[in-house]
């Protein structure tokens, strides 16, 4: 007997809303036991970040086998990573151990909700083409998105080249894509999740089959009013990396099998949904908090544990 185990990768929030502190906090409200793997520790609230100290790369590789020597990992999210050597150190850990992560969500952090960097511009090449193929999903916002395709500068404005931006987010060989609309001003929150159809566990994970004809999902959700929305990308990477271990946990016990294995797409699409409408309970229900004594000058957070399952 043991629960569903989910483990981020990712940097420190101290003011709680964001990084490890809301992975941690999602992950308990999504019923999964969480385990933290720490990269960088950016002093910063609710305002702005004022300093980032990163942790060297084999201090995040060291922490990482700790945790996999030891416990099954149904899922892994993957946040802030920093500079380009952390980037290609969990990389390569990832390609020598895939089994050791079950279900892999990358949110490729890159700026803060306050417009602060929190990765390093020469990184970008080595979370496009090293990790970016190991992934399950990734979940770009819109301006992360346009860097990961190269072009900074076209950052999508409708629906349209949103789906048309998923394609080719796909086609850098994630297994599946959710670009989060979060930062656009329709009436909706609109994500698309963009997948490859047919696909079956421990199929290459080298990039997607050009010709595969990607499926697209319009998630949405009604779009909240509310400045509070500082940690939103974490807290919903987070819980689809819960429900991803919930599901590869819940399979395991029909199966009697010990190991966590990687989800299939339904489980997968499930995942997403159930992540999105996850965040969208917290947002609201953090929506008039004034946690900060400045709540009018920043971006307070969501209210991670409005929700607890059982
Ligand atoms: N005001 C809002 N109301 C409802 N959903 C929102 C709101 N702002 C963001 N979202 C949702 O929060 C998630 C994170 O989105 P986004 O803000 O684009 O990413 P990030 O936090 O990484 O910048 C997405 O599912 C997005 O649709
Ligand atoms: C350690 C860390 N990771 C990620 C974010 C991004 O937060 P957001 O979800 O608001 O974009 C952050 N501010 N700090």
């Amino acid at each position: 007997m043991r629960p569903p185990v989910a483990m981020t990768i990712a940097g420190s929030d101290p003011s709680g809303g964001a990084g490890i502190q809301a992975d941690l906090k999602a992950f308990s409200a999504v019923g999964a036991y969480g385990c933290a793997c720490l990269t960088s520790l950016p002093s910063q609230n609710t305002r702005g970040v004022r300093d980032v100290h990163g942790v060297p790369s084999e201090v995040v590789a060291t922490q990482i086998e700790s945790v996999i020597d030891d416990l099954p990992v149904d899922a892994t999210k993957i946040g802030m990573l920093g500079t380009a050597d952390v980037v290609r150190t969990v990389a390569a850990l990832i390609s020598e151990r895939r089994e050791h992560f079950g279900t892999v969500v990358l949110d490729p952090v890159m700026v803060a909700t306050s417009g602060d960097p929190l990765l390093s511009e020469d990184a970008d090449a080595a979370l496009r083409g090293d990790l970016l193929p190991l992934a399950d999903l990734i979940t770009p916002n819109l301006p992360e998105g346009a860097r990961l395709l190269g072009r900074p500068d076209r950052v999508a404005q409708s629906v349209e080249e949103m789906r048309t931006q998923a394609k080719e987010l796909l086609a850098l060989g994630p297994r599946a894509v959710l670009l989060k609309g979060g930062h656009m001003r329709t009436g909706e929150a609109v994500d698309i999740l963009a997948t490859v159809p047919g696909w079956a566990p421990g199929a290459t994970s080298s990039g997607n089959e050009p010709e595969a004809d990607p499926v697209l999902v319009e998630l949405s959700s009604p779009r909240v009013r509310t400045r509070n929305t500082h940690g939103t990308g974490c807290t919903l990477s987070s819980a689809i990396a819960g429900f991803a271990a919930r599901d590869s946990r819940q399979e395991m016990r029909d199966s009697d099998s010990a190991e966590p294995r990687v989800i299939d797409d339904d489980a997968l699409e499930a995942a997403a949904r159930d992540g999105k409408n996850f965040l969208t309970r917290a947002l609201k229900d953090g929506a008039e908090w004034r946690l900060s004594r400045y709540p009018d000058q920043g971006h307070g957070p969501v209210n991670h544990l409005s929700q607890v399952l059982r």
